[in-house]
């Protein structure tokens, strides 16, 4: 069946010539474009700071292009379609006088989406820039992450966003809400009953939720030094993840009532007092090591790095969730740079059975566990127990796995990358994959306690050779419980 392509707008695009936007956006928007998906009259404008003559930046964007786009995706075609809808502005987004000539550029417009691929201290700025130049009444607004540095500096930024834009028309990004198999999140847990009676504390033993990445801080130091793993990566993804995974049934598909479940996972989420931290949570910070025997540098080794951080760039901890459902469940979170390889995956491991009847030195093997694979190589794979065959094995137990690979059961299909479809999501008004302020506010909540844990107890994180799975003592948060972390080889 051929795509319809969505209503036709203009994409204002804030930070055009940024990382994000010649990285991810650009080659994101091209895709769509090339499945048909953009009406004829969309109109991109990529703002910038840069001057110069705009057929210049317009090159830089298409050579980026090129660079990013899988080879056997860039179809000239599509291409020059593509990059006869672009045009290039620049202005400085804190200076008040550039929205009337950004206004007089745009013309008359039925439908503006801006998106801002910015630092979030200039949101309000643009906001208000947007207002006052009369553009602010048919436009969505899409934010990128992080929103703030912690609760308050969120609250402002929400607010000043909120004093022109309401909520229906704001767009928190978290690009892990775009990606494919964190949707069918949603469709394994609430599209099968077989689970779903299975979800909860008197089935589930623990719940482990690891995003580990190869690559380190890619030149952005600056801004990474200022985060860390924790801002970066736990208040937004992993948290966005536990609640995909814990949530109770929302009673629809609408945005709002997923929301309001995610939000309740979020409020029970039990806070970890100071003096619990070095139980709890492991900070770590690479060393230089080895990654598919490559010597990579350290974190203080990096480009543009100070010589002293105690910035973390791994995380591993273990939450608990105060609920009917979750009670005693621990959920182990786990999150790093420079890791042995990139992995993003939720392993649920089910209880014993309530009685058992076997050889007592099998015990041990008796494990069901899920593991939902989120990239690469995503699929889903359920570990069940049988007996070895043969007339001189008795009933003796294995532990074999039911398998679905994503890439062969749909062979022919591309998975699109997370940006394309909420890109798409945006155009089309539909908010389901985007994050409500008061999502990002209790994430921040709970967050900003650990923060305030570590400050107080002096903590500093943990050195970890690259290519490792963290500091050991991420193993020992795990071995604690009499547990370990699924698959670490
Ligand atoms: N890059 C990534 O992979 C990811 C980025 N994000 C988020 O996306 C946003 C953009 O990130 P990224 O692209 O990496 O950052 P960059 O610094 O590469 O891009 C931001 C762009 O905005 C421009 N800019 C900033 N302030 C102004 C201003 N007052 N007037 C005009 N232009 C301005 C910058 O210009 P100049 O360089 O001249 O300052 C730069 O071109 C951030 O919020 C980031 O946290 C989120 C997830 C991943
Ligand atoms: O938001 C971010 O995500 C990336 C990891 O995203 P992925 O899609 O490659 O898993 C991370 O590297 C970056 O630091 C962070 O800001």
């Amino acid at each position: 069946m051929a795509s319809q392509p969505v209503e036709p707008c203009t994409l204002a695009l804030f930070g055009g010539l940024g990382d994000l936007a010649l990285r991810k956006l650009f080659p994101a928007l091209y895709q769509l474009d090339r499945a048909g998906l953009l009406a004829a009259d969309t109109r991109i404008l990529a703002l910038g700071r840069e001057s110069g003559e705009p057929a210049t930046h317009m090159a830089e964007i298409g050579e980026h292009l090129r660079r990013y786009v899988p080879a056997g995706e860039v179809e000239e075609g599509a291409m020059q379609r593509f990059l006869a809808r672009l045009d290039y502005l620049s202005m400085d987004f804190l200076d008040t006088d550039a929205y009337p000539v950004l206004a007089d550029k745009l013309g008359p417009v039925a439908r503006m989406i801006a998106y801002f691929a910015t630092p979030a201290a200039v949101y309000g700025a643009i906001c208000e820039g947007l207002a006052a130049a009369g553009l602010a009444e048919r436009t969505r607004v899409v934010l990128e992450k992080p929103i703030g540095h912690d609760l308050d500096s969120s609250r402002a930024v929400n607010e000043a966003v909120a004093a022109h834009f309401p909520e229906n028309r704001t767009y928190r990004i978290d690009h892990y809400l775009g990606k494919e198999t964190v949707q069918n999140l949603i469709a394994l847990r609430f599209a099968n009953s077989l689970f779903e009676t299975q979800w909860n504390q008197h089935h589930i033993s623990h719940v482990e939720i690891t995003v580990a990445e190869q690559v380190g801080i890619e030149g952005r130091w600056g801004y990474f030094d200022q985060a860390g793993q924790l801002r970066d990566m736990i208040q937004n993804h992993l948290l966005q993840l536990l609640c995909l995974i814990a949530m109770d049934p929302p009673s629809d598909l609408s945005a709002d009532s997923i929301r309001d479940e995610k939000v309740k996972v979020l409020k029970a989420l039990a806070p970890i007092a100071p003096e619990q931290l070095g139980q709890q949570v492991v900070r770590g910070q690479y060393v230089a090591g080895n990654i598919l025997g490559k010597t990579v540098p350290g974190y203080l080794e990096e480009e543009h790095a100070n010589t002293h951080s105690d910035t973390e760039t791994f995380v591993a901890l273990r939450a608990e969730i105060r609920n009917w459902r979750w009670s005693g469940v621990p959920f182990y979170l786990r999150t790093g740079k420079r890791m042995p390889q990139k992995l993003s995956q939720i392993v649920i491991h089910f209880k014993e059975p309530p009685h058992y009847i076997f050889a007592p030195e099998q015990r041990p093997l008796i494990s069901n566990r899920l593991v939902i694979r989120l990239q690469p190589d995503e699929g889903i794979s359920l570990q069940v127990m049988t007996k070895e065959q043969g007339l001189d094995k008795g009933m003796q137990l294995r532990s074999d796995p039911l398998q679905l690979s994503f890439s062969n059961t749909y062979r022919s299909a591309r998975i699109p990358d997370a940006y394309e479809r909420l890109l798409l999501e945006v155009m089309k008004g539909n908010q389901n994959l985007f994050v409500r302020k008061d999502e990002i506010e209790y994430a921040w909540k709970w967050c900003d306690q650990l923060i305030a844990g570590w400050r107080q107890q002096g903590d500093a994180p943990r050195p970890y050779a690259a290519g490792t799975w963290g500091p050991t003592a991420s193993i020992a948060l795990i071995t604690r419980d009499g547990r370990s972390w699924y698959g670490d080889l």
